[in-house]
């Protein structure tokens, strides 16, 4: 059986950034090889990052995208890393339209390419707007063994190119990614690439893209997987990793075997019949453990702030601590990301702010060592007071529209990215002051609900304690009853149910689909039902003008869930 020494570069490029992602393959490519690898795969439009979005339509970014394929083929085989065999993922396109394409790079050139075949359209994917599917199943030879090529999409259909790969008997089959993490979905895709792997008939190696775009965060998870479903290794999740393996795999038949046409035919590209062994063993295969959901969450988090802070130039944050739980929570998020030194905390206590806001907020700045600040509101709102006539709930958003005026100056005078700190159960019926705490460039727990904020506070405070360090987060914190305290004695409970029930018919209306009938029937109150529905419909508005954030369930507002503002249609009560 040949043995080939397989690498896997779950890594993380930048979307738009040709030239930077071009020199990340270079740079991985040379330490595949120094490692003996004789090929390296990266990840689904590793060139141009992904999504790109409109970018498509861009004649020019098209063209950026195919000269860089071009100019990576030469410049590895000027750099001594022509002999491995590069697989890539670039955006392509020809006289039938844009691909989403896999490039294969040999000895300076272009030796093979492959358009992937299923396109997404659902969910966050819309790549029938951009892509014209591929009809042509890519067969290289390498060191004498045939491997199928096929990107992300293609592992998640039936039929389609792993069955035809089964019919070419393939020893390999590589499946390039930007796969996007939801809770839950690394245990989805190990059993898809099983299913696959038995389809195919042959080994699956998958490597996904690692690192945050806008909403989405790639969280890794690369993994080779045999036939029969076990796994051969997994890479962690969340961190750059280059995983390299030897492989013994079935030699090729001399002449590939014919495959009846279907909806995809086939092209064999031959490399090379053998490959030199190589020197040094590898490393023993790793299996990474697989880690709790909070601390995935919460990895999820910080890795999607963190990137999207770096990705758009900033290098510090603000946001507003009012000694509450969100607040806190995204304080905590931000200090893992980015340290505490580059997270501004401002309390910027009213009239109705309590004595315990203020000192959880600094008992919080303590406990952490960010920046912390201390901001007045109240002569500012007298001043607006003083100026204009205002009573009732227009007062009490003066508030929240103040310390979101304080929030974007900071931003302006010192440069830092304002957060904002509303969680999921907030969007989702509306609760909070438009241009007030709604303020705001990126909101880290926007696809978090208040329930799931309380479990990753207790977690994140657990396992500071695991680690000997100082719980971030101040109890108080966690245990007082949530209010805005925008009049006296105010609680969330005033206007919204408990958080325990409202996230539940939350959960069914929103992530689930589910209608009032439904919810109804799974024994919720129907009176609360009605008035959750309506505060959700009539919350379009908000939520369409708020800042984006890290997706993390399997429908995030926005692009997920896609609705319209003006809409008269309610859920019919019976
Ligand atoms: N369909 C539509 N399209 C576009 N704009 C629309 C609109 N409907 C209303 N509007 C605009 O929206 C305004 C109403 O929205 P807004 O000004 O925000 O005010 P509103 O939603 O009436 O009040 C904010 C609520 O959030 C609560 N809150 C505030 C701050 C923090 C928290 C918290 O605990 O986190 C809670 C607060 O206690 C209050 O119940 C209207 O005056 C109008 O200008
Ligand atoms: N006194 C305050 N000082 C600073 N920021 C505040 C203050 N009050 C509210 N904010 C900001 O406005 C956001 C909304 O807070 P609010 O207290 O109204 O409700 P919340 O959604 O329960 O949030 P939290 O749990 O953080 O208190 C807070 O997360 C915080 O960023
Ligand atoms: N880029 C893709 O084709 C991703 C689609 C796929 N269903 C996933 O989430 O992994």
């Amino acid at each position: 059986m040949p043995r080939l020494r397989l690498a896997l570069a779950q890594i993380d490029p930048t979307v738009g950034d040709i030239a930077g992602n071009v020199a990340l393959v270079l740079g991985w490519t040379s330490k595949a090889a120094g490692a003996g690898a004789h090929v390296v795969a990266f990840p689904e439009m590793m060139l141009t990052g992904y999504p790109v979005e409109d970018l498509v339509f861009r004649e020019s970014f098209v063209a950026a995208s195919r000269h860089a394929v071009a100019e990576l083929a030469e410049r590895l085989h000027a750099d001594g890393l022509g002999e491995t065999v590069v697989l890539v993922g670039y955006l392509d396109a020809d006289e039938v339209g844009p691909r989403n394409a896999m490039a294969v790079l040999h000895r300076g050139g272009q030796v093979a390419t492959y358009f992937k075949h299923h396109l997404p359209n659902y969910g966050v994917f819309d790549e029938d707007r951009y892509f014209e599917p591929g009809d042509t199943l890519t067969v290289i030879r390498v060191g004498g063994v045939d491997i199928a090529l096929t990107i992300c999409e293609d592992l998640w259909q039936e039929g389609g190119p792993f069955a035809i790969a089964a019919a070419a008997r393939v020893g390999l089959v590589v499946n390039i990614n930007g796969s996007p993490y939801e809770l839950n979905k690394d245990d989805t895709r190990l059993a898809l690439v099983a299913r696959r792997a038995a389809e195919a008939r042959a080994i699956v190696a998958y490597v996904n893209t690692v690192g945050a775009q806008d909403e989405l965060v790639f969280d890794g998870d690369s993994m080779v997987v045999r036939p029969d479903g076990s796994l051969i290794a997994r890479a962690p999740q969340f961190a750059e990793h280059l995983m390299v393996l030897d492989l013994d795999l079935p030699a090729a038949a001399p002449a590939p075997p014919a495959v009846p046409e279907t909806e995809m035919r086939v092209v064999n590209v031959h490399i090379s019949d053998s490959v030199p062994s190589s020197e040094q063993p590898a490393p023993p295969p790793e299996i990474a453990a697989r880690i709790t959901d909070e601390a995935e969450i919460w990895q999820a988090l910080v890795l999607g702030l963190r990137d999207y802070v770096r990705k758009n130039g900033f290098r510090s944050v603000v946001l507003g601590l009012s000694g509450g739980i969100d607040s806190s929570v995204v304080a905590a998020i931000a200090c893992d990301a980015i340290g505490p030194s580059s997270v501004v905390g401002v309390s910027m206590p009213s009239g109705h702010s309590s004595e315990h806001s203020r000192d959880d907020a600094a008992d919080l700045a303590r406990r952490t060592g960010l920046d912390y600040r201390v901001e007045p509101i109240q002569p500012m709102v007298d001043g607006f007071l003083a100026n204009m006539s205002l009573s009732g709930i227009a007062v009490e958003n003066l508030q929240a529209r103040v310390r979101g005026v304080i929030l974007m100056a900071l931003s302006n005078q010192e440069g830092h990215l304002v957060l904002t700190t509303g969680n999921k159960s907030e969007l989702a019926v509306g609760y909070s002051t438009l241009y007030g705490d709604s303020v705001g460039g990126f909101n880290p727990i926007k696809d978090v609900p208040k329930t799931l904020v309380w479990r990753l506070a207790t977690w994140r405070n657990e396992e500071a304690e695991r680690r000997g360090d100082v719980p971030p987060i101040p109890a108080n914190s966690i245990v007082k009853p949530p209010s805005a305290e925008l009049r006296p004695g105010q609680l969330d409970t005033d206007s919204l149910p408990d958080y325990a029930v409202l996230d539940t018919i939350l959960a069914g209306y929103v992530d689930g689909d589910l209608g009032r009938d439904d919810l109804v029937a799974a024994g919720h109150d129907p009176a609360v039902v009605d008035r959750t529905l309506r505060m959700v419909d009539l919350a379009e508005y908000k939520r369409r003008q708020s800042a984006p954030g890290t997706k993390i369930s399997i429908k995030a507002f926005g692009r997920d869930r896609r609705l319209p503002i003006t809409n008269r249609f309610r859920e019919p009560s019976t």
